[in-house]
């Protein structure tokens, strides 16, 4: 917060003066963090995605969204709050990640994101393969004890292991669980669907803690129930909000690396996003945005906006 006497926080490059498409692509051209005196809310890299399954390149996932962010205006219409006014918000820039040792990237982002926290920043990281959310949840219940986490994908992320592998991007959630890092009672998949390899894989991501609003639920059910239904199961817990860009249908969102028919559409996800407004969310990712998928800024469009009402909603519930 902005007290008296305390400068007011430094914004966005002024789009007036300069134009979008000139500077330095930080997030929605915020100053980097390095540039200001200190911040409240940090929006940060991590380029890495040695623990995909199919297709890679998430590692360029952080350049294009940033890239993509250029249009970004400083206020929030639906949810009444100029997300770069309230406090800091600064762009720390992207993670040094080592692509040859999994584990080694882990512990990193681990690290990193606990320096980067310190004791009271909030992180929205800007991935990277989904891997990259067992780190950040490590470091999340550092500070708040068992998370409720709502996590937006196609896919349920709770499978065990890919070529025995454990830390891969279909399995933070698992990991996660199993760590004790999750609050059991109050955390739910979001637009699920797909093929699944077998018909306990469900069960099994309930047991592991997740509930799950289904993509078909939403043909059936208005946006409002399935906020509501949302809502309920994370009550007033720290919410963390993990999306995987492939929660959208892709035509929506081409440029990731394992897309699967049937998606929610922009619309749909940032409608669901806007109805979270007053929850305790306490940080957030977006992931598996993999460029050379992309067309159009298509994808880094989605995410661009996706990250920004994210901030919007971290800095409404800190007004
Ligand atoms: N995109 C993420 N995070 N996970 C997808 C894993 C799907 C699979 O390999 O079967
Ligand atoms: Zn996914
Ligand atoms: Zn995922």
């Amino acid at each position: 917060m902005t007290g008296s006497g305390t400068p007011p926080p430094v914004g966005p490059v002024d789009a007036t003066r300069i134009p979008r498409y000139a500077g330095d692509a930080t997030f929605a051209r915020l100053p980097r963090f390095d540039d200001v005196p200190d911040a409240e809310v940090l929006v940060w890299g991590v380029p890495f995605d040695t623990g995909v399954s199919y297709r890679p390149g998430a590692r360029f996932g952080p350049g294009h969204v940033r890239q993509s962010s250029r249009l970004l205006r400083p206020y929030h219409p639906a949810l009444d709050v100029e997300p770069f006014a309230v406090s800091q918000v600064a762009d720390a820039g992207d993670a040094g990640i080592n692509p040859f040792d999994l584990s080694a990237a882990i512990t990193a982002v681990e690290d990193a994101a606990r320096d980067l926290s310190g004791t009271r920043r909030r992180l929205i990281t800007i991935g990277g393969d989904h891997t990259i959310a067992l780190p950040l949840l490590r470091v999340q219940h550092e500070r708040h004890g068992p998370i409720a986490v709502l996590h937006f994908d196609a896919h349920l992320d709770t499978w065990d292991t890919y070529f025995g592998a454990p830390y891969t991007h279909g399995t933070p959630f698992r990991r996660a669980s199993e760590e004790g890092l999750i609050d059991l009672s109050h955390s739910t998949h979001v637009g699920i669907r797909g093929p699944l390899y077998s018909r306990l894989d469900l069960d099994e991501s309930e047991k592991l803690g997740f509930t799950a609003v289904h993509a078909r639920d939403l043909v059936r059910q208005p946006i409002d129930t399935v906020i509501d239904r949302v809502r309920g199961r994370l009550g007033d817990r720290p919410v963390y909000v993990s999306v995987d860009i492939d929660v959208l249908d892709p035509a929506h969102a081409p440029g990731t690396g394992t897309p699967e028919a049937g998606g929610l559409s922009s619309r749909e996800l940032l409608e669901i996003l806007r109805g979270l407004d007053g929850l305790n969310l306490v940080g957030a990712d977006v992931v598996e945005v993999a460029p050379a998928y992309d067309h159009a800024e298509i994808t880094g469009i989605a995410a661009a906006h996706i990250t920004y009402d994210l901030l919007a909603l971290l800095q409404g519930s800190h007004r």
